[in-house]
């Protein structure tokens, strides 16, 4: 579904990703792992379309997103409804009056009708157990709840994959738990999930796949949940990451 090929990004003073080559399958549920600066948000925004690799290429099923196929609005509209994104500082996602026109803006953005739009919101809320935010401010929403409603907005496009950027931050246990079981859930439903996240501790029983990342922006790693069972010392590294 996801194929990069010897990507490169670099921003105008480090580099953010070297030679990475990749393929990602319909339905995984990826964890990106690696430590502070390692390059696994600047993936995130590569996937997403918000950035374009100075060299290499990134092939969505057989449609190849470059510079030029992004410049089209339609198209990335299109890349948007198929690769949504929740972003680490959910703040610069959140930007509507109440938590149900936040839900509700991508599908008017679509051309939705009201009844769609109406249903569209009270799915997405029930599905996240955001139905008690509904009229709240977002702006004014704790850190949790925030990440809630950000993953709720972008469940309304109702894309096939949906990346994650340290969705764990900020929560609690037992809201950690949530999440990842809701994702566990989305996954089930046949979502592709590619999450970034430092925590190791929760995220191991929950990911499938854990590609991981060393301070050079290289791939170091690539494996199955069952082969990082059985290399604890691999485990151990990332406990402490
Ligand atoms: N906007 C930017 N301008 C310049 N350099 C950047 C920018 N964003 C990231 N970088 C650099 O690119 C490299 C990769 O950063 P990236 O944010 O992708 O890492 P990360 O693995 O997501 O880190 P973290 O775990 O801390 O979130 C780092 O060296 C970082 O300093």
């Amino acid at each position: 579904m996801i194929k990069l090929a010897n990507l490169c990004y670099d921003y105008p003073n480090t580099c953010g990703l070297d030679h990475l080559d990749l393929t990602i399958n319909t339905g995984e549920f990826v964890c990106l792992m690696g430590p502070n600066g390692s390059g696994k948000s600047t993936l995130l925004r590569i996937l997403s379309g918000l950035a374009t690799p100075k060299t290499g290429e990134y092939w969505l099923r057989d449609q190849a997103i470059t510079a030029n196929y992004l410049s089209d609005a339609q198209r990335r509209q299109r890349l948007h409804q198929t690769v949504g994104m929740v972003f680490q500082n959910t703040d610069v996602q959140l930007f509507n009056t109440s938590v149900a026109e936040e839900i509700a803006f991508g599908p008017r953005q679509l051309g939705l009708n009201d009844a769609e739009i109406a249903q569209r919101v009270t799915d997405c809320l029930h599905l996240t157990a955001c139905e008690t935010l509904r009229d709240r401010v977002p702006y004014q929403l704790s850190g949790g709840e925030k990440k809630r409603v950000a993953l709720a907005s972008v469940l309304a496009l109702n894309p096939e994959i949906l990346l994650l950027d340290e969705p764990l931050n900020g929560l609690t246990i037992a809201a950690q738990q949530q999440m990842l079981t809701l994702l566990q859930r989305l996954n089930a439903a046949g979502k592709t999930i590619i999450m970034a996240s430092h925590n190791f501790q929760q995220v191991q029983a929950v990911g499938q796949r854990f590609i991981i990342f060393n301070s050079l922006h290289q791939l170091d790693a690539d494996m199955s949940q069952a082969d990082l069972q059985s290399q604890p010392e691999r485990q151990a590294q990332l406990m402490t990451l």
